[in-house]
């Protein structure tokens, strides 16, 4: 099937500093918002966090190994923002960028182009402690200034570039659910982050356009398909405002430079929209060059008025991943579709797409033969979209390597490659790794 797919199409695995890295005390590093906040009791599950990982600072080059017996062209993974600038601002820590170059230099050495995100959620604890993160307006120049001095330093060898990952959940997990860093429960301190969060992606645009000539940059968004339960008006409504708060609220107004209008009314009708200075939608609007698109699943939406956003989310009927997520790939194709049609009509990466399996050692072994059922079906769903007319450029699975979950932390097993936390971290291809394989060799 690969064959079908354009010439250049870039097929790739990707991952997250916080989630793979490990060395989160080491060379000069300075801590993140996770740091804390996986060591704080109760936050994580089993108390686990991400000082160690899978240890990918010192173990780059092996797993870089993995990338090339995959067979995948491209590689999509994040920057530290505190081991570069460790208190998110000033001085420069060389040892943080040199394992930076070190990364990227192997990936070229062996037919592998990144994809950098500037921001995957772990920001620098300094900024947080000393200017309350995200729900200070001044993020934007400090995220700025980090942006210019990673363009500076690796943009004449990346050339193409994600501002952030996915700031519906850097904002309303981290701020509403309260379930991601910092674990805070507010909406509008929530909307408020959103707002600086887009703030921030239009100034790094900005900043890009200054120092790297010849690369693209994007915006990659969490993105669920959202359908109503029922046929019935009210249900329909409920999961239009759903669809706004999730999708169209971090889609919409970045090409628009307007909020979703409905839900931005039920908001203000709340007091607690976001404050919105002279100038802050012609930044969010600068023109970016591509979407990426983090596709996992789908929500199904009744109404239910107790809720500000008037809606619920309930239990699909379909079969579910060990994340109790529906597995939907029709959603991948209709989500491809509305993206490129509705927001834009830009090129699109599919900058995630995987699912979590209970992937067990079998005489050393794992057949995670749903994890290659799912792949099939998701990308002959990018395949559908391709032949609809969607300028889809690219497929990265996530994720190369079992890794830290978040607040579930390594319960929750995303990788091609199963990771042994229990002997020395070790790395074991499973089937879905050889599928893969197989399918990008295949013409
Ligand atoms: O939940 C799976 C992934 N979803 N998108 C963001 C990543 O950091 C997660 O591991």
């Amino acid at each position: 099937m690969r064959a079908v797919f354009p010439e250049g199409f870039l097929w790739g695995v990707a991952t997250a500093s916080y989630q793979i890295e490990g060395a989160d005390f080491e060379d000069g590093k300075g801590p993140s918002i996770w740091t804390d906040f996986s060591h704080r009791p109760g936050k994580v599950n089993s108390g686990d966090n991400g000082d160690v990982a899978c240890d990918h600072y010192h173990r780059f080059s092996e797993d870089i190994e993995l990338m090339k017996q995959l067979g995948v062209n491209s590689y999509r993974f994040s920057i530290s923002w505190s081991r570069v600038l460790p208190e998110g601002r000033g001085k420069i820590n060389r040892k943080g960028s040199d394992f930076y170059n070190k990364l990227i230099d192997r990936l070229l050495e062996v037919g592998i182009q990144p994809m950098v995100t500037l921001y995957h959620w772990d920001l620098p604890l300094e900024l947080h402690r000393k200017i309350d993160g995200w729900e200070s307006r001044d993020m934007r120049h400090y995220f700025g200034d980090y942006s210019s001095l990673v363009f500076s330093e690796f943009g004449d060898r990346v050339k193409h570039w994600i501002t952030l990952n996915e700031p519906y959940c850097s904002s309303h997990v981290s701020y509403l659910w309260g379930e991601h860093a910092p674990g805070k429960r507010d909406l509008k301190t929530s909307l408020t982050v959103a707002h600086n969060l887009l703030l921030s992606h239009g100034e790094a645009v900005r900043r890009f356009r200054e120092v790297v000539k010849d690369g693209t940059i994007g915006l990659a968004n969490v993105s669920t398909f959202v359908e109503p339960a029922t046929d019935s008006k009210e249900d329909r409504w409920a999961a239009r405002i759903r669809d706004q708060f999730i999708n169209g609220w971090f889609f919409e107004t970045p090409i628009t430079g307007e909020y979703p209008s409905e839900l931005f009314k039920r908001f203000n009708d709340a007091g607690v929209q976001p404050l919105i200075e002279d100038g802050d939608m012609d930044l969010i609007s600068t023109p970016f060059d591509f979407w990426g698109v983090n596709y996992y699943t789908r929500n199904v939406i009744r109404k239910e008025e107790s809720s500000i956003l008037g809606s619920e989310v309930v239990q699909g009927e379909l079969a579910k991943t060990e994340m109790g997520w529906e597995v939907y790939p029709e959603g991948l194709e209709a989500f491809l579709y509305k993206t490129f049609k509705e927001y834009g009509k830009k090129p699109i990466y599919i900058t995630e797409n995987g699912m979590a399996c209970k992937d067990k050692l079998t005489d050393g072994f794992v057949e995670d033969f749903e994890r290659v059922d799912y792949m099939k079906r998701h990308f002959s769903s990018a395949l559908s979209a391709l032949k609809a007319g969607v300028d889809l450029r690219g497929f990265y699975v996530w994720s190369l390597l079992d890794n830290f979950e978040w607040s579930y932390g390594y319960s929750k097993r995303f990788g091609l490659v199963y990771v042994d936390y229990e002997k020395g971290l070790k790395r074991i291809p499973k089937r879905s790794y050889y599928y893969y394989r197989d399918f990008l060799e295949r013409d």
